[in-house]
């Protein structure tokens, strides 16, 4: 048995106007544990929806999704979501943030040490007193992956946290999230339209195609880590997913 198996999975909708839409279909695919899964396509794919229909924000209308053999059918503490923005409370500090959950699941006296240790590997330390606004985009995405991580879960869904960043803050918090997997081997799903950085941090990529949302093919990333972004082979892989994704 896999670890996570979304299976036959479909979300369909009747939009604002009343409209049925398919927005994925027939969605099958599944995730060692431990393991990296990039999710890539065009804008409108549908690659946020199935993230949230794996968190248990959404529910399909057809198939399921189960991690460790469970019925994935509402959120959870076990598996962490960071959006590409908000995924912090602006009326927090970066501190308090970061232990909200661990609060919400330990009560008042929740492990300071284990926000600390966070605090100090995503490069926070002297800035845990300040409020989101007050910190640049970069260090408010490694604070929103700690106030996930710091609950240690057992998947990490990814909606496209370097999404805003520029490009050298970009390559900063994929380091981040390099490291942390090869530390911590928490299973992650990532959304993006960044093809390097699903290159770079992936074991597997799953490329969809749109109208619906459907799984065009599943790529295997066997280069070396740590990969390097100017390497022949990472240059080949690239070239081979903007063929499957047409792109000229
Ligand atoms: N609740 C909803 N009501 C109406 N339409 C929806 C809803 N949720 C998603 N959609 C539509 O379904 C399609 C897929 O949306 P989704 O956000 O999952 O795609 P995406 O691949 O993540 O897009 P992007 O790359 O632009 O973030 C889009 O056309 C979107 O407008």
């Amino acid at each position: 048995m896999a670890f996570l198996e979304v299976k036959d999975v479909s979300r369909e909708i009747f939009n604002n106007n009343g409209k049925y839409l398919k927005i994925i279909d027939d969605i099958n695919f599944s995730v060692a544990d431990g393991e990296f899964l990039s999710l890539i396509g065009p804008s409108g794919c549908g690659k946020t929806t199935l993230l949230r229909v794996i968190s248990g924000l959404d529910n399909p209308e057809k198939g399921e999704v189960t991690l460790a053999g469970e019925k994935i059918v509402k959120p959870s503490v076990s598996r962490g979501y960071v959006f590409q923005h908000g995924s912090l409370y602006p009326w927090e500090t970066i501190r308090q943030n970061i232990g909200s959950g661990l609060q919400a699941v330990q009560g008042k006296k929740f492990d300071q040490k284990l926000v600390d240790h966070f605090i100090e590997i995503m490069g926070l330390k002297g800035f845990e007193d300040a409020y989101p606004n007050q910190v640049s985009g970069g260090m408010a995405q490694r604070a929103a992956l700690a106030r996930s991580l710091v609950l240690n879960p057992q998947l990490l869904l990814l909606d496209e946290p370097m999404g805003a960043l520029d490009a050298f803050t970009r390559v900063d918090v994929q380091n981040i999230v390099y490291k942390i997997w090869q530390e911590k081997k928490t299973t992650m799903i990532l959304v993006t339209h960044d093809i390097d950085e699903a290159i770079y941090l992936s074991q597997r990529i799953l490329v969809m195609t749109p109208h619906p949302g459907r799984v065009k093919e599943i790529v295997r990333n066997d280069l070396p880590f740590p990969r390097k972004r100017d390497s022949s082979e990472f240059l080949e892989t690239r070239k081979r997913l903007q063929q499957i994704l047409n792109f000229k």
